[in-house]
């Protein structure tokens, strides 16, 4: 959970309600953040993660699930059992592993423990991982400077996990911030779109993720839910929200934007970049 609201829980929320399907949320930790960075850390305990996930499964049921930052090995091991128990019941499908482990200054959040623990528990039981450049070195021990960086790392993190992954550009370099490689073992696509050159990508990854589950809920399959995630986050960035001295949010729900400006309810208003406008 993202206190200054551009990421975790707050971003997949709004995702979820832009793509018409009903969120629910698990909280693993609170975060003091905002457009400048993480300032503090608390996490929930273990148990009060696993009621949270009960609670929601036993009475209103998982149609596509989506993982953002499990903070330390108690968290992350718990969660992994509650997904292999519900899988073995068919009740947690379509699980979007977002491998949340490095922030975008490039600090990593969890430690070597929790790493082995999300490599080895959690991840194997996805459909999907999508790390970012970082999370993807870690992944693979490779440093990753280039698009053919980007493809070695998802043949070897599909090889090591063999679920699909989605390699995602925007803390690389130059035009390569809009391309996301992914791989499923039979085919290698790069996504790509064109660069957003703003500074206001604050829960892009988040955004993404939630948008892959939110279709994968919907019925789509597991590429198309992708191709249609990277196109909303592609203009969620485009109307993005220049609040905040730092890296401010993507806008969620930009139609909502652009007919609040063509019913002329927002006039000029310098918080949004509006692209058409
Ligand atoms: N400036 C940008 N222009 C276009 N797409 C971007 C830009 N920055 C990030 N993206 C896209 O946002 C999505 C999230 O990627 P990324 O920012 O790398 O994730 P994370 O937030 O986990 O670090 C990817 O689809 C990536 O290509
Ligand atoms: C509480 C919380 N969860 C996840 C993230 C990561 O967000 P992401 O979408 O990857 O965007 P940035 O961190 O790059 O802004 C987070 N920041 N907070």
């Amino acid at each position: 959970m993202s206190l200054g609201g551009g990421a975790g829980i707050q971003a997949d929320l709004r995702t979820f309600a832009f793509h018409c399907v009903h969120g629910t949320s698990a909280i693993t930790c609170i975060t003091a953040q905002n457009t400048l960075g993480v300032t503090r850390v608390d996490a929930m305990a273990p148990d009060a993660v696993v009621a949270q996930i009960q609670a929601v499964v036993e009475d209103i049921g998982v149609d596509a699930a989506k993982t953002g930052m499990l903070l330390n090995q108690g968290i992350i091991a718990a969660v992994a059992e509650q997904v292999g128990l519900l899988q073995a019941k068919n009740q947690m499908r379509n699980l979007v592993v977002d491998p949340v482990m490095v922030s975008r200054t490039g600090v990593q959040l969890i430690d070597g423990d929790a790493v082995k623990t999300l490599c080895h528990d959690l991840i194997p039981k996805a459909a999907l991982v999508t790390p970012n450049r970082y999370e993807a070195q870690i992944l693979t021990g490779l440093e990753i400077n280039s698009l053919d960086g980007m493809k070695s790392a998802a043949e070897i993190i599909y090889r090591d996990f063999n679920i699909a992954v989605l390699i995602k550009g925007g803390g690389m370099e130059g035009d390569l911030r809009g391309i996301d490689i992914w791989f499923d073992g039979e085919k290698l696509e790069i996504l790509t779109t064109k660069l957003v050159d703003t500074k206001n990508t604050h829960g892009t990854g988040c955004t993404l993720s939630s948008a892959i589950a939110a279709n994968l809920a919907q019925g789509e399959n597991l590429f198309t839910s992708v191709q249609k995630a990277k196109n909303y986050v592609t203009t969620a960035l485009k109307y993005s929200l220049n609040i905040g001295a730092g890296q401010g949010p993507v806008g969620h729900f930009y139609p909502l934007l652009e007919e609040a400006v063509g019913s002329g309810s927002i006039k000029n208003n310098p918080q949004f970049s509006m692209p058409n406008f």
